[in-house]
């Protein structure tokens, strides 16, 4: 027989034929930009004891960073794979007396479970279960790969797509699929729960919750959950069409959905396809959903025109009534691997490096009838993504946000680095709003990484009994030119004067997603009550109820 090279000069690794893995292939992904570079597969498991430093640890710190990266653990079915359908795998860095120490783990989902036990990937593209390995027909398909968050003594690793898994704060073990204690059976989460710092409340919702989670439905669903972790809010509505819902905002008395114009299809799914299809001509869309005792016409829909959001910085509501909403919206469609179906132009789709990503400051009078054109109310052009806050000002007027920067401006090092996997997020960026004018852009102060480097999320540490923004800011750092990461901890207040400590890291790690910073001292009180009359986490005991047909 001809070797497969012969037969189609298109395959660019002999492991894939037709784009598709081959039934006898090794263990080898593949030659794409998506498992190359600063994103080469990383897959390592492991601990390592007192992180070399680089400055000084600030000793007031006690807590661990947690964040989240996908990771694929085998060679995809499919040589095109994307990032975002690699496995969840926690980094935890707990950080005690000036010394850190750094702990890397798998979510041991229900999609891990299976692939180790065939050493092969089963589950195909993301979010198309019609791209499956039938024998994995019925089983949850989350990579949980996008937030992890802490919940009532456990971590929750998160995906749109799927359930949350609990894990062990400390051993970052997997502790299973977690429903709630029975009280939510839907398909899918959101990666992007809010907490309360007031109430104690977690605010999350889903989209295409109403099925099997990959059946395209129009259901979004609104929970609120109390500080005891009893569900006391839910909601049902519909979406105007069925696309992404990514991330929310929450002020004291309602929850901000945005809507985003990547349109999922079912078709498109049936014949292999992708779940998302970028729609250009729609316009992005915005649920204003009551927190309390709402009913699903109590829910309103706002509209403005075409917009790629990004993630939410603050929420809160202003002395009129109205809630100052403040999130990046991109002017196009920066999920490149979405691109819109054939039949439809884009405006845009030759600025991939180009899109600009002002935080937009959006003032929604609740009052307004569905439907409801909407504009910003203030384009600060601070060309960034990933905002964050002080936390303990979610629902609050808050001054303070941090976000990773781009600024082509700056000195770029291609020779050395190729092009900047994941963006050119090569500052960090401090900002605040003018404490005054709601409608004006305030200061920024900015740190840059330097022309081989790039940052990944930042978290904020607050200080203990601080003003807001008052503590420390920390984030991953890529070595693009040597292929390794640090994690860097900024003065929050003074990013300029560069980081206050480096902590240096033996390997490289992947691009990864969303973290938090968790103070020790909730840690140590949520394992003295699970030790006590609270018990352990409670796994779900149950099948989602679209996978009892399976049974
Ligand atoms: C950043 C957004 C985002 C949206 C959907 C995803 O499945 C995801 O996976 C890592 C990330
Ligand atoms: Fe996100």
């Amino acid at each position: 027989m001809a070797h497969i090279h012969a037969l189609d000069p298109e395959v660019s690794n002999s492991h894939y034929y037709n784009g598709r893995r081959t039934a006898t292939a090794a263990n080898k992904f593949p030659n794409t930009p998506v498992f190359q570079g600063m994103n080469a597969p990383s897959r390592f498991e492991g601990d390592v004891f007192d992180l070399e430093v680089t400055g000084t640890i600030p000793p007031e710190i006690n807590g661990t960073f947690y964040r989240i990266q996908p990771d694929h653990r085998f060679p995809p079915i499919y040589e095109d794979d994307i990032h975002f359908n690699g496995d969840g795998s926690v980094t935890a860095i707990r950080i005690e007396d000036g010394h850190a120490d750094f702990k890397q783990r798998y979510v041991h989902t229900d999609r891990y479970l299976a692939e180790t036990a065939a050493r092969q990937s089963l589950f195909g593209r993301y979010r198309n279960p019609y791209t499956d390995n039938e024998s994995v027909n019925g089983v949850i398909r989350t990579v949980s790969n996008t937030n992890i968050t802490f919940w009532r003594g456990m971590l929750l690793a998160s995906k749109e797509d799927g359930p949350p898994y609990a894990m062990d704060p400390v051993t970052l073990e997997t502790i299973g699929r977690y429903d709630f204690e029975g009280q939510i059976k839907a398909p899918t989460f959101t990666a992007h729960p809010k907490f309360d710092p007031d109430t104690g409340e977690m605010l999350c919702f889903a989209y295409e919750a109403g099925g099997n989670g990959s059946d395209c439905s129009l259901d979004v669903v609104y929970w609120t959950l109390n500080a005891g972790g009893k569900k006391t809010e839910e909601v049902w509505f519909q979406a105007p069409f069925a696309g992404m819902m990514h991330d929310c905002g929450v002020s004291k008395n309602y929850m901000v959905l945005p809507l985003t114009p990547l349109k999922m299809s079912l078709d498109r799914l049936k014949r292999g396809g992708n779940k998302f299809a970028w729609d250009p001509n729609e316009d992005q869309w915005f649920a204003i959903v009551p927190r309390r005792g709402a009913k699903t016409k109590d829910v309103i829909w706002l509209r403005a025109d075409n917009g790629f959001h990004g993630h939410i910085a603050g929420c809160y509501e202003n002395d009129d009534g109205a809630i100052v909403f403040d999130l990046t919206v991109a002017d196009g469609n920066v999920f490149f691997f979405f691109p819109p179906e054939e039949t439809v132009a884009d405006p845009h789709a030759t600025k991939r490096n180009r899109l600009s990503s002002p935080t937009c400051r959006w003032i929604f009078d609740p009052k307004v009838p569905s439907g409801t054109r909407v504009s910003p109310a203030l384009v600060w052009s601070t060309n960034g993504e990933f905002s964050r806050i002080d936390d303990r000002f979610v629902t609050k007027k808050y001054k303070h946000f941090w976000q990773a920067k781009i600024d082509p401006t700056r000195p770029y090092d291609f020779a050395k680095c190729g092009p900047p996997a994941g963006g050119l997020f090569n500052c960090m960026g401090h900002y605040q709003w003018d404490p005054n004018e709601e409608r004006k852009a305030g200061e920024e102060d900015v740190y840059f990484a330097g022309p081989t480097a790039t940052f990944q999320e930042p978290s904020f540490i607050p200080k203990n009994g601080g003003a807001e923004g008052e503590g420390y800011l920390i984030a991953l750092l890529n070595h693009l030119d040597v292929l390794r990461n640090d994690v860097v901890v900024f003065d929050a207040h003074n990013l300029a004067a560069g980081p206050v400590a480096t902590l240096h890291l033996p390997l490289k790690l992947k691009l990864g997603f969303h973290g938090n910073f968790v103070d020790h001292k909730d840690i140590e009180a949520w394992q003295l009550r699970r030790q006590g009359d609270l018990g352990p986490v409670q796994v779900a005991r149950e099948p989602l109820l679209w996978q009892q047909s399976f049974i």
